[in-house]
């Protein structure tokens, strides 16, 4: 490691004033920047480190910024961690002029402060930046606030060339050389992350449906550290299942073989999961607040989202029938640790037809120890069928019966596996059904407001009590 590295960063006042003026306009257009729509009225350093000194040409920035957002009213009070300033994971490259090439890149030219008369932009589109970031993760070590981990006997050749993945999601992810992907993190919390914890813990297991990390990279966060990024295994020439759902209705083919597939591979990583890590059985209190956690949901939703209010009452008796249920002492209720924001767009198909799952985050707007509770594997299950549902009605006509057919091949798949077919737990299935919706309407108001007729006909049909799992697929076929 250089000396020009290890140097201590520059003096974080001087580096904000440096940085505010531009990070204030740029912060708020990024796709996975989750407090648009509320006013930026501050920011904060909260930790900066150099990768490389802005002298270096390029130089390589690494900030853990805190921002300053007012509540809005729509902010659900269940939202926890909006309550405090929201930290993001910014890598900035350094240049005296940037290259025509980088233009897309661009952040903006800094006037005042520490990088004053120098260029900053957006490192992870810069491949010189990235190859230094890969570099980093194949030398365990530290650096500043960062440590950089490998996984034993992970390997990770050097030289692989990099390109940021077009489809801007929740994080930013760069590609090197189809061989590896490396997810950077944008909104940062303290605490085990689980896209980290769960593919460990598969990988511990020899469960071969999950990507198993190579490398993290995390920072010192208090109490407990960040986990900032994670390299694993590219599965090249993929499609993910949304896309491939799509690509079929519009082709009028059918997806029942795939949708029975995507069940039993489910039913694998979960009684991978369940084996990994404890499982409980849920009491009658627990149960209880269960519903109350859904039916508060529910409340916080309809407070934002208000074309959801009318269903409410009727959406509520999901909860009570689950609450009825523990009350009568009849759940036995198992719970483990799932996926918990399951939708075809996490499942890969690799050009051999294996199904590969990816993104253990869980819902980015749930606080960290929510997360990672065991939850019962119904929730997962509902987040599928809700799937196949907007699957089928993204699709010009809408194609009811399609969905219907995935939906009951995807129960029978996961019944062939797990022993168990989730249907024959329907009050749990509703509510965990309802949850999702719920969940997905106020996702879509907030980033999508488009697609809110799509959990809104859903939760309509929940509410007048339909859309139930549909009956065994050779009945349907
Ligand atoms: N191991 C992998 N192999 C191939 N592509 C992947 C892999 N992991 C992620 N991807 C691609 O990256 C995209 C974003 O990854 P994801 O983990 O869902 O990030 P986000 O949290 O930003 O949504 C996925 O939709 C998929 O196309
Ligand atoms: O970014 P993530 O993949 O972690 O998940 C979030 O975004 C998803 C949309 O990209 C959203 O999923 C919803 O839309 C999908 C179609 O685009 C659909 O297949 C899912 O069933 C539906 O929930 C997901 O809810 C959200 O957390």
């Amino acid at each position: 490691m250089s000396e020009a590295v290890t140097r201590p960063p520059a003096h974080s006042g001087a580096l904000l004033a440096s940085l505010d003026p531009l990070l204030r306009g740029w912060l708020p257009r990024q796709r996975w920047f989750s407090g648009k729509g509320r006013p930026v009225t501050g920011l904060e350093i909260a930790a900066a480190t150099e990768l490389l000194p802005p002298g270096a040409e390029p130089g390589l920035l690494h900030l853990l910024v805190r921002v300053h957002q007012p509540l809005s009213g729509a902010t659900p009070v269940a939202d926890h961690e909006h309550l405090a300033p929201d930290c993001y994971q910014l890598l900035l490259g350094v240049r005296g002029e940037l290259p025509p090439r980088l233009a897309p890149a661009l952040i903006g030219h800094v006037t005042a402060g520490a990088l004053a008369g120098h260029t900053v932009y957006e490192a992870l589109l810069d491949p010189r930046l990235a190859t230094l970031l890969l570099e980093r993760l194949r030398q365990p070590g530290r650096l500043g606030a960062l440590r950089f981990t490998r996984a034993d006997g992970a390997d990770i050749p050097s030289g692989l060339v990099p390109r940021p993945l077009g489809s801007e999601q929740s994080n930013s992810s760069l590609v090197y050389g189809d061989r590896l992907i490396l997810k950077v993190f944008r909104r940062v919390v303290p605490g085990v992350n689980p896209d980290l914890e769960l593919p460990l813990a598969l990988a511990r297991q020899g469960c071969g449906r999950v990507p198993p990390p190579a490398a993290w990279m995390t920072a010192d966060g208090g109490a407990e550290p960040l986990v900032l990024g994670v390299l694993q295994p590219y599965v090249a020439g993929a499609a993910d299942g949304w896309e491939l759902a799509l690509q079929v209705l519009t082709k009028g083919e059918d997806f029942h073989a795939e949708a029975r597939a995507l069940g039993r591979a489910t039913a694998e990583v979960h009684a991978a999961l369940a084996t990994a890590l404890p499982t409980v059985t849920l009491g009658r209190a627990q149960v209880e607040l269960l519903a109350r956690g859904m039916t508060e949901r529910l409340e916080d939703a309809a407070h934002a989202v208000p074309a959801l209010r009318p269903y409410a009452p009727a959406l509520r008796t999901a909860y009570d029938a689950l609450a009825d249920l523990a009350a009568e002492g009849g759940t036995g209720l198992r719970a483990q640790r799932v996926h918990g924001d399951l939708h075809l767009g996490q499942f890969l198909r690799s050009p051999s037809g294996e199904w590969t799952l990816i993104d253990f985050e869980g819902e980015p707007a749930r606080p960290l120890p929510e997360r990672r509770m065991p939850q019962p594997p119904a929730r997962d299950v509902a987040g599928m069928l809700r799937s196949f549902d907007y699957a089928s009605r993204s699709h010009r006509p809408w194609a009811p019966q399609w969905a219907a057919t995935c939906r009951a091949a995807y129960c029978t798949g996961y019944a062939e596996t797990a022993g168990t077919d989730p249907r024959t737990s329907p009050v749990l299935l509703r509510a965990h059904e309802t949850d999702k919706a719920v969940y997905e309407a106020l996702y879509e108001a907030r980033h999508r407001p488009d697609w809110l007729p799509v959990p809104l006909a859903a939760l309509g049909r929940l509410a007048a009590g339909e859309d139930a799992p549909g009956p065994e697929p050779d009945a349907v076929l």
